[in-house]
This record gives structure tokens, sequence and C-alpha cells, in this order.
């Protein structure tokens, strides 16, 4: 007989919190709670979020009526911690120790095996985090930047854009590895991978300024004017940090990391607004023809997921400039917390084998 387990995965992210009980493949419940600029502003680090989201999520659950005593095991969203490869990984000290810093970065990413292990340690059970963001499949062309102090980084949304890959590969008739794809991950942050034959070989680092500008992101900037901000003297290296994530795109033009506030504003007549989401949608397109250059044009599909691909005008302007390279699949929305507590279950049936963090 199949095993049963029920599973709490969470996925704090840059403009949301999401919450979901799974009992194997079946969904409980879930719940998205959105977070302005202005509720999170107020945090300087990452870790500050701790208490205010863990807080969220075990109210959450309660409303909900679930008995957490019913649960398994807990999964998080893997952060910045050291590069890994793909795979499920029990949250240990070292990890919490690494999300905690953020080795590689901070993102609200950090937070889920973080608040993962807290809440399953006082359960009595474990947790696990699976395809964390720094996932590093590259191929070496993708390493290097222009200059040799500065390596490119692997640093995106893996989780869910391995999970719509395979769901496109299976609706191709084949599995994953089969098949080229170029998939972007439309959400708070922005990124296009590049997926070859099942493994990432590129991507933008959309933590760090890499690529289109998204909700709350700059992208990447012309480098000369960024080094003249730089040393204005006006700002301080965290004030530049922010205008590049978590002040930057949107937040920085209109002022909302919400793309549904900007449609309530073009709806409006606001022809800066029409203008600036517009563009968002153009350095996108232009990201993914990059992108299909590195696969020489051999892309099965192009793949649209994330919240921004429910927007069915965005989704159509960026189909205007890149149908010509390949059929577009939309997948709204992100398939990551299915994909984390699958990857959980993998572990629990002993289908695949549970990778140590070190
Ligand atoms: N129905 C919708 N129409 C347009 N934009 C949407 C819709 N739903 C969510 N979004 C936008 O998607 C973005 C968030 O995407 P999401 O994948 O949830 O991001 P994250 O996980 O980074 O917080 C926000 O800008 C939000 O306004
Ligand atoms: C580290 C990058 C992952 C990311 O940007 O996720 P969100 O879009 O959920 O903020």
């Amino acid at each position: 007989m199949k095993n049963s387990y029920k599973i709490l995965a969470i996925n704090p992210g840059s403009t949301s919190t999401k919450i979901a009980i799974y009992e194997n493949e079946n969904l409980v419940f879930k719940e998205t709670i959105s977070h302005s600029n202005s509720d999170l502003e107020k945090f300087d680090k990452i870790s500050d979020q701790f208490e205010y989201r863990k807080k969220i999520i075990l109210d959450t659950v309660k409303e909900q009526k679930f008995n957490l005593s019913e649960l398994n095991a807990v999964v998080g969203r893997g952060g910045n911690m050291k590069p890994v490869e793909g795979g499920t990984y029990k949250v240990n000290e070292e990890m919490v120790g690494d999300l905690t810093v953020g080795v590689m970065g901070q993102h609200a990413s950090n937070l889920g095996g973080i608040i993962a292990e807290a809440i399953a340690k006082d359960l009595g059970l474990s947790a696990y985090v699976v395809d964390p963001v720094v996932v590093d499949e590259f191929e070496d062309y993708a390493r290097i930047s222009g200059i040799p102090e500065i390596k490119r980084k692997s640093k995106d949304h893996p989780l869910n854009q391995k999970a719509v890959a395979r769901i496109a590969a299976s609706e191709l008739g084949g599995v994953y590895s089969d098949y080229n794809f170029v998939v972007a991950h439309m959400g708070g942050g922005i990124s296009i991978g590049i997926h070859k034959k099942g493994r990432i070989i590129d991507v933008n680092n959309c933590l760090d300024g890499e690529g289109t500008f998204s909700p709350e992101r700059s992208g990447s900037l012309p480098v000369g004017s960024l080094v003249e901000m730089c040393f204005s003297g006006k700002y301080t290296m965290h004030e530049i940090k922010k205008k590049i994530t978590g002040k930057g795109g949107l937040v920085a033009y209109l002022g909302t990391n919400d793309a549904r506030e900007v449609k309530k504003k073009i709806s409006e007549g606001d022809e800066y607004a029409k203008l600036i989401y517009e563009t968002m949608a153009y350095q996108i397109s232009k990201d993914i023809g990059a992108a299909a250059t590195v696969l020489k044009g051999k892309v099965e599909n192009i793949v649209l997921t994330g919240g921004l691909a429910y927007d069915e005008d965005l989704v159509q302007w960026i189909k205007e400039r890149v149908e010509f390279i390949a059929p577009v699949k939309v997948y709204p929305g992100e398939n990551e917390m299915y994909a984390m507590v699958q990857g959980v279950i993998r572990i629990l049936n002993g289908e695949e084998k549970l990778k140590v963090y070190i």
C-alpha cells in the first residue's frame, strides 16, 4: 500500500509568502499572502523578517484549522546557501548558519529553510529544502563576465523553472532531459533560464542586477553610470544594493511591486505606467531572444511562468516578439509548492537519495 504523507511547504518570495499543505499529491490548502513594499521596507536585513513571516505562516495554518501534529515533514524554499547541484537536502546547522548570513546574497528565500527548521523542530520532525535558488549547472561560457575578478553566478528560480519545464516536456511526449527550453520565470524577480537537455546551462542572476528589470529589481544597468552613482557620495553601499534589488524596476518607476496596480493605473489612462510596463515586456523578450542563440535556435518551447504570466496583455506583448523562435507555453503562477513537496516525498519513499549539505 502507498504511504501517506502530509507535508507543509513554505515559500517566502520577494513580494509574497506562499503556504501550502499537501497530502501526497493532493492539495489540502494553499494561501498566498502578498507583501507590499512598505510591509517589508521596515526590515533592514532578510533575517529580521523571521518572526514576521513565521507568524504569518502559523496563523494561516491555524485559520485553516489544520492540526500541525498531523504533519510528517516541513519543506522550505532553499535560499542563498553555498551553490549545490539540484536535489533534496535536509536542513542542518551548517545550512541554517549559511542562510542566516546569506553567504550567496540576501533574498526572502533564505528564510525558507530557517523557518521550516524552526517549525519542524517544535514538532519533532525533519525539515528539507529542494532545488534551492543557488542550484548551479552552468557551462564554462556562462561563468565568464568580462573582467576576471567578477564571475557570473547562478541565482534564479530553478525549482519552478525545472517544474514547468518537466510539464512542458511531458506535454511534448517525452521527459525533461529530451528537450531544450527557454524558461522565463516572471515574479518579483525575473529569470530567463536556458535549459539544455535537463540542465540550466545559463541564466541571468536576477538577484544581483542581471537581465531584464522586474517588479522590484533594476536588472542590468549601464555600468559606467552605475559606477558614477556609487562614487557620487550620495548613497551608502546598502542603499545602492537596495536600488538594484528591492527598490528597482516597477517600484522605482511607479512606486509599486504589484503588476495589478500598474494595470489599474494603465486602465485609468496613465501613459507613463504603460510605457514602463511595456518596456518590461520588451526587455523580457530581448533576453529570451538572446537565450535562444545560446541553443543555436534549437528550442522546443519558450515557457512563460510566474505571477506575471497571469497577465494576458504582458504575455501577448512577449509572444508577438518571440513566437518566431518556438511555440510559447504559458503556465501562470508557480509549481514550486508542489515541486518542493514531491521532492521530499521521493526521499521519504526511498525513490531518491537525500543530499547532505556541507
Ligand atoms: N492576476 C495577475 N495579473 C497580473 N499580475 C499578477 C497577477 N497575479 C500576480 N501578479 C504579479 O506577479 C508578481 C508576483 O509574482 P510571484 O511569482 O508571486 O512573485 P514572488 O514569488 O517573487 O513573490 C507581482 O508583481 C504580482 O502583482
Ligand atoms: C534568488 C532569486 C530568486 C527570486 O528572485 O525569487 P522571487 O522572484 O520569488 O523573489
